[in-house]
């Protein structure tokens, strides 16, 4: 690193000033423009739709604005010939010099040496100078100068991996206290990282990495530089970032708009399948079994066996003047046809309907001719009675064309042969289906041949009965908003299912709720269910519910203008109101806009959405079956799977990539596979007894290595197992006390907005050590619902994955390994959450692959390097301290803050 004078900040401090200066101009004329767009009023549809296009334009550029106002400008490139460029947020061009850039998008080629140049493949690079700012101060300035030949600041010799750039800025970030919420790390990119980012790859990437490797940042930093690549193809399409739990969504919002970037949906595998909300946990043996590819072979063969055929011979129907017999081999024929059309279940079944009415009306149309010939000759001859035979084929031809499809119609509509069809080929719903799968044994047994017995009674599950979902309220509003009212007209005018399909679709308004298994849906059915609607085709009650409900409320507004426009001259006949010459449906029809709703409201309301590119995290978590709904919604195959196999806690999780992608073949290009090896969360002292654990894993995996140490051991405390809780929160009372910004042991520790505090505990246990935790820290949150920004969080292991916090404490790591068959990963992701600080409090002898944890009462802080005043100050970690997380007692003031020695 170069010295840096105060004229070099003054210089650069003038530079940055007139980008922020264009900036608000760009702001400016781009509200100018927004304002005057939304003034115009189009009545013609395309107009309206250039308007609605235009605003939505405006809107993005100013969010970009927005997102570029903290750190506009954080880089410089000198190059050996002179040129010199300025990188950032986004791209900002002198128009008054032939649109020459003042500032480069990091995202665009010009961009990339600032992360790519390293001392051995310096790209033409003079001088990189990272350029921190706050606010619009330029607060500080760093040089890597490279020589021709030189070797990148920071690099021993002889090392090859991670040369890292930009050490000052990287390790200000890194060693910065956590507030909940993830950063970009646009302005400190590794060359490994970037690498990823850019990669051109077309098909799957697969990029694995160890703990706190910069995967998830990675993953959105990709995102970020596709959309920026790919604008006009992928903001259409969207891109789908899939997350493993509602908080880890939570924790990394704020990334991509800080980016400029607002198309990404987020989203959980079960959210991707609109409609059903998970109410429940699944047992981890059920889990694993529902995540099995093998299921999706029981979901089809559970709708082929609602394909069914009459039990005996013939099917008696009874309707009210008839009866009529259906043959087995009638059924048996429209089925075969059905099948063959290559339809799905629901669309299909109006082939199967059409041939067996088809059937019934010949067979109706011969009853009429037999009657008639049969009356005509007893008529003529009584005595011949006997001699009649049953009346041939021939007699249709007493039936003309009208007469027959009149036949057919009425044979529809009649309900006897309605519940015939029902039985023989239902339409289904994807929660009926599988709902009843489960419920029935005998239907479980029939789709599942495969599955031994015991695995049939995991899946068995009886209906929910009596027990309101609170995801029907829309079937409820259908069906009172289409019930016909007092005038004889039916609600809204939007049509009641089966209005135009006849008997092929029951009217709502017999509908039941919807059934479901007794406690509701669990992760484990999501992708079952949408197996199942795979095979069902689209039942789209829930959307045209979604478009009733709407038109309802447009309907009702449009009321409420009238009558405000007739309110005080309600009484004069002789004055023409506006309600003489338009009522509230036919103003609320003039008003309908376009589609107004973003890429990502429109694809979350779509089952059947497919993305443009889809970013997987904690991609180590989806199971089998999970992989084919969201393979589903990706046919391109362009997407960024990030994970770690060892880090896998889901029993239906995976521990092998090639596993995972075998069943996909590429599409276009093969999968690649990337690997990120450096670890900037973990610190090595932490990392040292994790990778004790991680050895223990099959099959064996390489620790990351961690780019720094905090010169703090990682610390043990057995306690009673009865005063667990106490004990818990006494450490969290007392890390409270040290968690601070600054160095560890700083006076400014406190913990007020110093940081955040995490307790890992069993799953078993979140109830009981959180009530631990808030006798001491009211204000401790809990769970999957847990505000990630409270100082104190209690939270399980799955629900902590993806996140980190300054200080750890973890509670019970006996149970933790024995509570789940994955124990042992468990516990290595809890491990490497902390940023800084790491306790275990234990109830029995500690585990040996937790051994190297220092006994609570032993010095927390290592012995200062020769010549450094800061004893305990962070750094980078270097080769030659082979003993990082056992190094001997020092002493240090802030031994005594070890709780409970
Ligand atoms: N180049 C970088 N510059 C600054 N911070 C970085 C960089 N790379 C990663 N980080 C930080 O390191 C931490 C870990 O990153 P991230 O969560 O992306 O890792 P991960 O590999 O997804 O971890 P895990 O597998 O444990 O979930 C985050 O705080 C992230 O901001």
């Amino acid at each position: 690193m170069a010295g840096l004078s105060i004229e070099d900040i003054g210089s650069e401090q003038a530079y940055v000033s007139a980008l922020y200066d264009r900036l608000d101009e760009l702001r400016r004329r781009t509200t100018t423009r927004l304002r005057g767009v939304l003034r115009q009023h189009e009545s013609l549809p395309r107009a309206r739709f250039e308007r609605d296009a235009a605003s939505a334009d405006c809107a993005a550029t100013l969010a970009r604005i927005r997102a570029a106002e903290n750190g506009l400008c954080f880089g410089r490139l000198d190059f050996d010939d002179g040129e010199r460029r300025y990188i950032g947020r986004l791209g900002i061009f002198d128009e008054a010099a032939d649109y020459e850039p003042l500032l480069i998008d990091w995202r665009t080629p010009a961009a990339r040496p600032f992360y790519a140049a390293t001392g051995a493949v310096r790209l033409g690079v003079r001088r990189r100078r990272h350029i921190a700012t706050r606010r619009r101060d330029v607060t500080g300035l760093e040089d890597d100068v490279f020589e021709t030949g030189s070797r990148a600041p920071g690099a021993a010799p002889g090392s090859t991996p991670a040369e890292l750039v930009g050490e000052p800025a990287l390790f200000a970030t890194l060693n910065a206290a956590r507030t909940g919420r993830m950063s970009d790390i646009v302005a400190t990119i590794q060359t490994e990282q970037d690498r990823i980012i850019r990669s051109d790859h077309r098909g799957v990437l697969v990029v694995q990495g160890g703990p706190g490797t910069g995967k998830t940042a990675v993953a959105l930093h990709r995102a970020a530089y596709l959309l920026y690549t790919h604008r006009d193809r992928l903001a259409r399409s969207g891109v789908l970032v899939v997350g493993p739990h509602q908080a880890f969504l939570r924790y990394i919002e704020n990334v991509l708009p800080s980016l400029g970037e607002t198309s990404v949906v987020s989203a959980t595998v079960e959210v991707l399948y609109p409609g059903v909300t998970v109410r429940r946990a699944e047992e981890p043996a059920v889990a694993e079994l529902k995540g099995r590819a093998g299921l999706a072979d029981v979901i089809a063969a559970a709708v082929r066996d609602r394909q069914r055929l009459p039990v005996g011979q013939t099917f008696e129907i009874h309707t009210e003047e008839r009866l009529l017999l259906l043959e087995r081999s009638t059924c048996a024929r429209a089925r075969a046809l059905a099948r063959e059309s290559g339809e799905l279940h629901n669309d299909a079944r109006a082939i199967f309907v059409r041939a067996v009415i088809d059937a019934l009306a010949r067979q109706v149309a011969d009853g009429y001719a037999a009657e008639t010939i049969t009356a005509q000759v007893l008529e003529a001859d009584p005595a011949a009675f006997d001699l009649l035979a049953p009346a041939g084929s021939g007699g249709t031809s007493l039936l003309d064309d009208d007469d027959l499809a009149q036949l057919r119609q009425e044979l529809r509509a009649d309900p006897a042969v309605q519940a015939a069809l029902a039985e023989l080929w239902p339409i289904l719903s994807p929660d009926q289906l599988v709902a009843e799968l489960y419920a029935d044994p005998g239907t479980l047994a029939a789709a599942a041949p495969r599955l031994t017995a015991a695995e049939r009674r995991l899946l068995h599950r009886p209906l929910a009965e009596d027990d309101p979902d609170p995801d029907d309220d829309w079937l409820r509003e259908l069906r009172a908003a289409t019930a016909p009212t007092a005038a004889g007209d039916t609600g809204a005018g939007v049509g009641a299912a089966g209005e135009t399909a006849g008997a092929d679709a029951p009217a709502p308004d017999g509908a039941r709720p919807r059934p479901r298994p007794m406690g509701g849906w669990t992760a484990a059915d999501i992708p079952l269910l949408d197996e199942a609607a795979e095979l069902l085709g689209d039942d789209d009650q829930a959307a045209r519910a979604a478009a009733l409900r709407e038109r309802v409320a447009r309907v009702a507004y449009a009321q409420g203008v009238l009558d405000i426009l007739s309110r005080d001259i309600e009484d004069d006949p002789e004055i023409m109101m506006a309600t003489d010459l338009i009522d509230a449906t036919r103003l609320a029809d003039r008003h309908e806009d376009a589609d107004l709703r973003t890429v990502a409201e429109r694809a979350l309301a779509d089952r059947t959405w497919t993305f443009g590119h889809v970013v997987v995290d904690e991609a180590q978590e989806l199971s089998e079956m999970a992989w084919r709904m969201v393979m589903r919604r990706c046919p391109t195959r362009s997407m960024t799977i990030v994970g770690d196999v060892a880090q896998t806690s889901d029993p239906a999780g995976t521990t092998s990539w090639e596993r995972v992608l075998a069943p996909y073949p590429a599409v276009g290009a093969p999968a690649r596979r990337e690997t990120l090896t450096v670890n900037y969360r973990t610190p090595a002292e932490i990392m040292a007894v994790a990778a004790d654990v991680l050895a223990t894993l099959r099959p064996p995996q390489q620790p990351p290595r961690s780019v720094r140490e905090v010169g703090e051991r990682p610390w043990r405390l057995r306690v009673d197992a009865a005063d667990l809780g106490a004990q818990v929160g006494q450490a969290v009372l007392a890390e409270l006390a040290r968690l601070a910004p600054g160095p560890v042991g700083s006076p400014t520790a406190g913990g007020s907005g110093g940081g955040r505090l995490a307790v890992l505990v069993p799953a078993g246990r979140i109830a009981e050590l959180t009530a631990a935790v808030r006798a001491v820290v009211p204000t401790a949150e809990s769970g999957p619902g847990a505000a990630l920004t409270a100082t104190v969080v209690v939270l399980g292991v799955r629900e902590a994955k993806g996140l980190e916090f300054d200080t750890v404490l973890i509670a019970d790591p006996d149970t933790l390994l024995t509570e789940s068959a994955r124990g042992a990963h468990d516990l290595y992701v809890a491990l490497t959450r902390s940023t800084r600080t790491l306790g275990v409090l234990h109830t029995a002898d500690v585990p040996p692959m937790l051994a190297r944890l220092s006994p609570a009462d032993a010095p927390r802080t290592r012995p200062a390097p020769p010549g450094d005043a800061s004893a305990a100050a962070p750094g980078p970690t270097t080769d030659s301290d082979p003993a990082a997380g056992t190094a001997p007692a020092s002493t240090s003031p802030t031994a005594s803050s070890a709780p409970g020695t």
